[in-house]
């Protein structure tokens, strides 16, 4: 498994002491090799997390790539290391579809991994769907969320400690349901409705970037040449797409393959 690894300045500045926090931009041949290797990435946080905490909470995201992340997860010897029972997880963002909707990012995720693992449901959080207990509201959908969160919040905080958060990136930056120009990309959250989205469906929730930005690590995962250019321009700067603006407080990782990272600045890139 080949890894080329740079890290850069990133390109926005969250810290609490204005500092900028370092991105890593790693880059894998393909796809194939890029799902495996976030795999093997992610068995290796959550242990490390389980060692330090007890627990460890990941926030999940929906697409192909993650996708077949969490196939890689299911198909990786190494995730038997993992006591599954202690996992808490979380959504990054929803398309705000019936429960069981092949279209929503928890279907996806279950089929793909978390119905072969023995998690402790009372630790999975999926964010609510029309036919929930809320009905076809995404603001109070997203409200519910919000005290979901917030009820497994240290300290009487808004949000749990988020030890990863893992974010496919849309062909126009977008993370989560954060979408460029779109108002949410403005929301301070932690949790909001989005209507009108520009990538179907038009309603959905999610997370904010600033409640992203809450997580100790961020990886940002990307595969082919579609996105080579939203890539691109995040890892250029200015911080204006969502996908730029995001940042873990220990840790920002760009996790591509080799079609992803073609318009990349080239030193971030070696050959
Ligand atoms: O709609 C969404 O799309 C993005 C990116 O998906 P991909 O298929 O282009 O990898 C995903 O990160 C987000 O969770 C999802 O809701």
């Amino acid at each position: 498994m080949s890894e080329r690894q740079r890290a850069i300045p990133g390109p926005g500045a969250h810290a609490a002491d204005g500092s900028v926090p370092a991105a890593a931009v790693v880059v894998h041949a393909d796809a194939g090799v890029l799902a495996q290797a976030v795999a093997a990435r992610l068995i290796v946080r959550v242990l490390d997390a389980q060692a330090a905490r007890g627990t460890a909470d990941v926030v999940l995201t929906g697409g192909r790539v993650a996708a077949a992340v969490y196939r890689a997860v299911l198909a990786s010897p190494a995730r038997d290391a993992v006591d599954w029972s202690r996992v808490n997880l979380w959504w990054g963002d929803e398309r705000f579809l019936p429960a069981g909707d092949p279209e929503r990012n928890e279907t996806q995720a279950r089929e793909a991994l978390l119905d072969s693992l023995p998690l402790d449901s009372a630790r999975v959080h999926p964010m609510p769907p029309p036919d929930g207990p809320d009905g076809a509201d995404p603001e109070l959908a997203a409200a519910r969320y919000a005290a979901e969160l917030a009820r497994h919040a240290p300290d009487g905080g808004a949000l749990p400690h988020f030890d990863l958060v893992l974010l496919g990136v849309g062909e126009d930056g977008h993370v989560a349901s954060v979408f460029p120009g779109h108002p949410v990309s403005a929301e301070t959250g932690p949790v909001c409705a989005v209507r009108d989205s520009p990538k179907p469906p038009p309603l959905r929730t999610t997370l904010t970037i600033p409640a992203l930005d809450t997580a100790d690590e961020v990886w940002l995962i990307a595969a082919g040449p579609d996105k080579a250019e939203a890539v691109g321009a995040a890892l250029s700067g200015p911080a204006l797409l969502p996908a730029a603006r995001v940042h873990g407080v220990s840790r920002t990782v760009w996790l591509l393959d080799r079609a992803a990272a073609a318009a990349a600045p080239a030193h971030l890139v070696p050959s």
